[in-house]
């Protein structure tokens, strides 16, 4: 009996863990939508002001519980050319990417999707589930998400049988980002079987 409730408790305090890689462009609002995501799951909050954020040259962790049993650990990381050569550093260990593309640039479109091409097709990211969010969808006049869609169905070879979903979002209102995050968790869950999550105590 003992055993059978330490193991319950021990349990009900651990959660299963997903690394997510948050990559893409520079400019392309990957911090931004980092910060507003935490804003979005951690009510008490508050976050950096949106005007103070910088290009990112290191590396952005945050954790966010998305639901009970589980957490997602995002790594942030910078998209300015001479940075995507780290990139591939982190694929190994990741259960899923958030790509993010920013929708109201559309004379770096075809750049976001060449990267997008080169990391669907490394194989450390195989079976590596893809989120990829058309952002700043509350710009005048950018690409709507079934725009976004047709550039980057030029990478469907390379994407394979995965799951890849493209969303419209926009980091700065917030707007697409719960239904796209849930998602993702409900993805990861279900790609266990490829990259099964870390199961840690809770801290
Ligand atoms: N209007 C609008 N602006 C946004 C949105 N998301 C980000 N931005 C703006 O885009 C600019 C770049 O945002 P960042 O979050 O720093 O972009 P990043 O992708 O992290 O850039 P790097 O760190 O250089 O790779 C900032 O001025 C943001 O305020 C959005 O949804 N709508
Ligand atoms: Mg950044």
């Amino acid at each position: 009996m003992y055993a059978l409730l330490s193991g319950l408790v021990k349990y009900m305090l651990q959660k299963d863990e997903y690394y997510v890689l948050i990559l893409g462009l520079d400019n392309a609002g990957k911090t931004t939508l980092l910060e507003r995501t935490k804003q979005l799951y951690n009510p008490g909050y508050a976050g950096i002001p949106m005007n103070k954020i910088t290009t990112t040259v290191g590396l952005n962790v945050a954790k966010v519980d998305i639901a009970d049993k589980n957490r997602i650990i995002f790594w942030d990381l910078g998209g300015q050319t001479s940075l995507q050569s780290l990139w591939n550093k982190y694929y190994e260990e990741a259960h899923g990417v958030v790509y993010v593309v920013d929708s109201s640039d559309p004379d770096r479109i075809r750049q976001s999707q060449e990267a997008f091409d080169q990391l669907v097709g490394d194989s450390n990211l195989e079976n590596v589930p893809i989120l990829v969010l058309a952002n700043k969808q509350d710009r005048d006049g950018c690409l709507s998400v079934v725009q976004v869609k047709e550039v980057f169905n030029q990478s469907a070879r390379r994407i394979g049988p995965r799951a890849c979903k493209v969303e419209p979002v926009s980091a700065v209102t917030g707007e697409g980002i719960r239904p796209a995050m849930e998602w993702l968790a409900q993805t990861l869950v279900r790609n266990s079987k490829h990259r099964p999550p870390k199961r840690r105590d809770i801290s």
